[in-house]
C-alpha cells in the first residue's frame, strides 16, 4: 500500500478549530501535496473539485467535514442541533452519486439527533468520535474485501481497473485495488493495466501513481485500448469498485465501467465490481433511478480539465460530461464486499447478502 494517506483529522483542541487534513489528489502524480480545511466550505468545494475522491473516501471525509461546523459560545441546545444538521445538508449538496456521503452523513445526523439537552456539550466530541469510528470501519472494510476478493484472481496474471478505486479513494487497501494488494501481500503478483480513464483520468494518475508507489506491476492504457487487450488474451478479469449499488445488483461507477463489462462478456472474462455494503442503496430498485452526476464541460473540453489548459474540442461542438454509467447486474460476475461474494448478483442474492 502507498504511505500517503488520503485523509487525517485534527479534532477541535484549546481553541485550535478541528481540521480535515486531505491528500489533494487533483494534484497527483506531479505534487504530492496537502489541502487543509478548517471550515465546511472549504472541505464542501474539495469534495466537489475530486480534492478528495472515491465513494467510501467522500463518505469519510464529509463524516469529518460535519465537525468543523462553528458552533456559537451562546448557542441553545437547540440551535446546536440545528447548525450541525445545515452543516450535514450542505456536505449532502456536494456530489450526488456515491451513496457512500448519504450513508455517512446520516450516522453523523442520527447522533446529532440522538443527543438529551443535558448532555448538548459533548455533541461535537461525540461527532468526532463518530467520524473516527466511520473511517477506522472502512479500513477494516477494505481489508475484508481484500481477503474475500483474493481467491477469486488466484488463477489469474493480469487484471483490468477502471477510475481508481484503490487507497486513495478509501481509508486505505481500496476497494477494486484490495484484493491485489492483499494478493501482492501474499506474494502472488498480479500485473494491473489501469484505464487511463477520461476525462479526469483517474486511472492515470492516480491508480497508477498508488500502485507504484505500493511496488506493484502497473500498466497503463487508454480507454480504448480495452477490447483490443481483451481480444489478444492480454486481460484475465476486470475489477472495479462502486459509488451505488441497486437492490438489483446493477452498478454505478465511473463513466466507461460499463463498455468495459459488455467488452468482459463478449472475451468470456469475468468482471468484478468490489465494493463495501454501505455502497447498496437497497431502496433503489433498479440502477435506473440511481442519480448521475453531471460535470462541467471544461472537463472535456480541455486536456487538463480545466480552461487554463489546452483546448481539444471546437467551440463550435457541444460536449456531455456524465462522470458515471450504470452497469447492468447481468454483466457482473460477482459482486465482494466485506461479508463475502456475491456470486452473478441479483434481487434476491442482495437481499440473502444482507440476511
Ligand atoms: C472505491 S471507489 C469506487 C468509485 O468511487 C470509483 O470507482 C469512482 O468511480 C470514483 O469516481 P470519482 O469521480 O473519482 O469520485
Amino acid at each position: 500500500m502507498p504511505d500517503a494517506e488520503t485523509i487525517r483529522y485534527r479534532a477541535a483542541d484549546s481553541g485550535a478549530p478541528a481540521a480535515v487534513d486531505l491528500l489533494d489528489q487533483t494534484r497527483l502524480p506531479g505534487e504530492v501535496s496537502r489541502l487543509v480545511c478548517t471550515d465546511l466550505s472549504a472541505l464542501h468545494d474539495a469534495i466537489v473539485r475530486l480534492v478528495v475522491r472515491g465513494a467510501p473516501a467522500i463518505g469519510i471525509a464529509a463524516a469529518y467535514g460535519v465537525t468543523l461546523a462553528r458552533i456559537e459560545s451562546s448557542a441553545t441546545p437547540d440551535e446546536v442541533r440545528e447548525t450541525y444538521r445545515s452543516a450535514i445538508d450542505y456536505l449532502a449538496t456536494s456530489r450526488p452519486t456515491a451513496v457512500n456521503l448519504f450513508w455517512a452523513l446520516d450516522r453523523m445526523r442520527t447522533v446529532v439527533d440522538s443527543l438529551e439537552d443535558a448532555a448538548i456539550a459533548e455533541l461535537p466530541s461525540r461527532l468526532a468520535a463518530e467520524a473516527i469510528q466511520i473511517h477506522q470501519e472502512d479500513r477494516a472494510m477494505c481489508r475484508e474485501m481484500g481477503r474475500h476478493g483474493a481467491p477469486l484472481f488466484s488463477e489469474c496474471r493480469t487484471v483490468l481497473t477502471h477510475c481508481n478505486a484503490g487507497s486513495l479513494a478509501t481509508s486505505a487497501y481500496g476497494t477494486a485495488l484490495a484484493p491485489i494488494y492483499y494478493l501482492h501481500e501474499q506474494g502472488h503478483l498480479l500485473a494491473v493495466y489501469a484505464d487511463e480513464t477520461r476525462p479526469l483520468l483517474q486511472g492515470a494518475r492516480l491508480t497508477a501513481w498508488e500502485l507504484s508507489q505500493a511496488g506493484v506491476n502497473v500498466t497503463v492504457c487508454t480507454d480504448s485500448m480495452a477490447g483490443g487487450l481483451m481480444r489478444r488474451g492480454m486481460i484475465d478479469a476486470v475489477v472495479v469498485g462502486a459509488d451505488r449499488i441497486a437492490a438489483c445488483g446493477d452498478v454505478a461507477n465511473k463513466i466507461g465501467t460499463y463498455p468495459l463489462a459488455v467488452l468482459a462478456r463478449y472475451h468470456a472474462i469475468p468482471f468484478y465490481v468490489v465494493a463495501p455494503t454501505n455502497t447498496f442503496d437497497l431502496e433503489l430498485a433498479s440502477g435506473d433511478l440511481i442519480p448521475i452526476e453531471q460535470r462541467g464541460e471544461d472537463e472535456v473540453r480541455y486536456a487538463s480539465g480545466q480552461a487554463s489548459g489546452v483546448m481539444t474540442v471546437p467551440r463550435e461542438a457541444n460536449v456531455i460530461n456524465p462522470a458515471f454509467d450504470v452497469t447492468p447486474a447481468e454483466l457482473v460476475s460477482a459482486i465482494i464486499t466485506e461479508r463475502g461474494v456475491i456470486e452473478e448478483p441479483n434481487a434476491v442474492r442482495i437481499q440473502e447478502h444482507f440476511g
